[in-house]
């Protein structure tokens, strides 16, 4: 039974569809990456796994749940199995990296102060942040940030991490060490892992497969070494990273230096 099952699942805003009969599985242990065009719907989909959107059809099942149409303490329970890892790791401000860290043991168990500061300690040091408890957000660079809500997401020991973009902004070397990171948790924790990166080196290190979402479809669900051989243009121009092909709707016009002078600029 897949950790992770998407079922036919559709969801529009108004006249815009976003996503449109989408099916994945994502086996325990395995860790799939979601490529795709900006405003593909790549955060809608996970915001659809979490159960924060109700999709229009289809469904989402963890461990062979359906959570739509679960009651609110069902789905506050559901939800407790996955870590949310934001894209631009969305911290409290006013808290410290201890308290962000420890935010939602706090909240929903009955730990000891004493023992959520060892747990504490314990996700900051997976994550390469050993004594950073008392600095605060703005006091972090945002790779650090970015580890400090991994940090956060981890503490409640989650089967299951969704990773919205964690690399954006950071420079290369920044995320390769988000990409190990990623690579680590999966290895050292065991968890079902989503990512939605635009970065193709790591999404090729961190993915045991990869999606391609594409006009509110997956159009593969591949292991990395298939994926970078789908003849399918629009794959291959998504990894080539170029403007011209079938993957925008609406191309840029072509460069200055290849379009044909209009005749009245034509030199006499
Ligand atoms: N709550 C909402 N109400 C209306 N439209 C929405 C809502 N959430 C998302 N959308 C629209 O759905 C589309 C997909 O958004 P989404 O954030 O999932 O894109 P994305 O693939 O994650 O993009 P990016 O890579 O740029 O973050 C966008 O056109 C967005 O404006």
């Amino acid at each position: 039974m897949p950790v992770i099952d998407v079922v036919n699942l559709s969801k529009s805003f108004g006249k815009l569809v976003v996503l449109s009969d989408v099916n994945l599985a994502v086996e325990e242990g395995e860790s799939l990456v979601i490529l795709g065009g900006s405003g593909t719907g790549k955060t809608v989909l996970l915001r659809c796994i979490m159960g924060l959107l109700t999709p229009d059809a289809g469904h989402v099942a963890l461990e062979g749940k359906v959570i739509q149409g679960m009651a609110r303490d069902e789905l506050f329970e559901a939800r407790k199995q996955i870590g949310m890892c934001f894209q631009m790791a969305a911290l409290f401000d006013s808290m410290s990296v201890e308290e962000n860290v420890g935010f939602a043991l706090r909240r929903h168990t009955t730990m000891t102060k004493g023992e959520i500061a060892d747990r504490v300690e314990e996700c900051l040091n997976l994550v390469g942040l050993k004594g950073t408890q008392n600095l605060r957000p703005a006091q972090l660079s945002g790779g650090m940030k970015r580890r400090v809500g991994f940090a956060r997401a981890i503490a409640l020991k989650p089967k299951i991490l969704l990773f919205d973009e964690p690399t954006t902004g950071l420079d290369p070397v920044m995320t390769d060490v988000i990409g190990r990171i990623i690579m680590d948790l999966k290895e050292g924790l065991g968890v079902t892992s989503i990512t939605i990166t635009h970065d193709l080196k790591s999404a090729f290190e961190i993915a045991d497969r990869i999606a391609l979402l594409f006009r509110g479809r997956c159009l593969a669900v591949q292991k990395p070494e298939d994926f970078r051989k789908n003849p399918d243009p629009v794959i291959q121009q998504f990894l080539r990273g170029e403007a011209d092909g079938p993957f925008l709707q609406d191309p840029p016009p072509p460069p200055m230096h290849a379009r044909k002078r209009p005749s009245s600029e034509a030199k006499p």
